[in-house]
């Protein structure tokens, strides 16, 4: 068995020397270009066309992160990049799930127990008790139910929470309220405090996070971005905190990354920023489901995590 790895970023002795441990009939090579040697598995990143056009051998791709748009969005140029009938995988949890529930439930308590506003008295020497926060008034959503936002939704009902979750179907998440479809996103807006975004970036969903839906919240809400920078229009985030609508938010990923040192959302007094690293690759665990799945289509069997490139995730 043959593997191939292509990454801009990771150590690709790492995970080569990895893979061939935990797949020790394989050969793993880190491909560069003008390999065209078969392969029957590509661990891939940001792929470049060639690595993988034409390799109709290919058992099956696997993308290293759970956003598989980035590759999508090569193959609408480039429909060749994915030999037809060659499955795609992406990463389902591998350990992201528990750093999204970290961020996640770190910032909705930061909000819940005030300290963003503490923190701006701090600033103007200022000692002053406020009114607490009560749970009932502090609905939280999530926007996108499904590996990540259903574990993130479920840690958060946890700490006593009202929380609900929005998908295209309906879930049945411990604690959890869930609304699915176009036509329950309305009355998931109505009432919801905190907004927590993990939706997957598609045609669907790109400017989900507009004016429109800003209103549609609790006065006073609070959003978090988790997901893609495409969701949300920055612009009308920024008025929506202006005209006091929102209250704070919390923002991993933007429309542009790195976020332009000129954009108004760093100096913005009520806007918190993180560098796109909610929940990153884990290598160890990554390669221990990617053998695992491999060992499925070896064994002819049917592995989770295919993305359905009808649905764009
Ligand atoms: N900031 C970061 O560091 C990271 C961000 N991500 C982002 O998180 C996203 C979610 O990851 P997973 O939970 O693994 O994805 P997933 O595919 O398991 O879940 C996606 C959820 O969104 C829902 N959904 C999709 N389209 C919809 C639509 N049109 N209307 C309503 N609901 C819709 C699905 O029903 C599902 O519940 C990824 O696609 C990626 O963009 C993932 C990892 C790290
Ligand atoms: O895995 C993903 O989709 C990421 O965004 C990693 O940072």
């Amino acid at each position: 068995m043959d593997i191939i790895f292509h990454h801009p970023t990771f150590n690709a002795q790492q995970w080569i020397e990895g893979m061939q441990q935990k797949l020790p009939e394989a050969s793993v090579r880190q491909w560069q270009p003008g390999d065209n040697q078969p392969a029957d598995y590509a661990l891939v990143w940001h792929p470049p066309v060639e690595m993988l056009s034409g390799r109709q051998e290919l058992k099956g791709v696997f993308a290293l992160g759970a956003g598989v748009d980035s590759i999508l969005s090569k193959l609408q140029a480039h429909p060749e990049m994915l030999p037809k009938g060659v499955p795609l995988f992406r990463l389902e949890d591998t350990g992201m799930a528990l750093q999204m529930q970290e961020y996640a439930v770190s910032q909705v308590l930061h909000w819940f127990r005030r300290f963003d506003d503490y923190q701006a008295l701090k600033q103007q020497a200022k000692w002053q008790p406020l009114d607490d926060y009560h749970h009932e008034n502090f609905t939280i959503g999530v926007l996108g139910a499904g590996v990540l936002g259903g574990k993130v939704a479920e840690s958060l009902a946890a700490w006593g929470f009202p929380v609900r979750c929005w998908s295209r179907s309906k879930k049945d998440y411990h604690g959890v309220t869930s609304y699915a479809g176009a036509e329950q996103l309305d009355e998931f807006l109505n009432g919801t405090r905190v907004l927590i975004n993990l939706l997957p970036n598609t045609p669907q969903t790109v400017g989900i996070i507009n004016s429109q839906l800003l209103n549609k919240l609790a006065d006073g809400a609070y959003v978090m971005n988790l997901a893609r920078g495409v969701h949300l229009i920055e612009d009308d985030l920024l008025a929506a905190l202006d005209s006091g609508k929102v209250k704070s938010a919390m923002l991993d990923v933007f429309a542009k990354e790195p976020l332009p040192e000129n954009s108004p959302l760093w100096k913005h007094p009520r806007v918190a920023i993180t560098p796109h690293l909610a929940a990153v690759t884990r290598p160890e665990e990554a390669m221990v489901y990617i053998a695992k799945t491999i060992r499925q289509i070896e064994n002819g069997e049917s592995p989770g995590g295919q993305v359905s490139l009808d649905n764009g995730y």
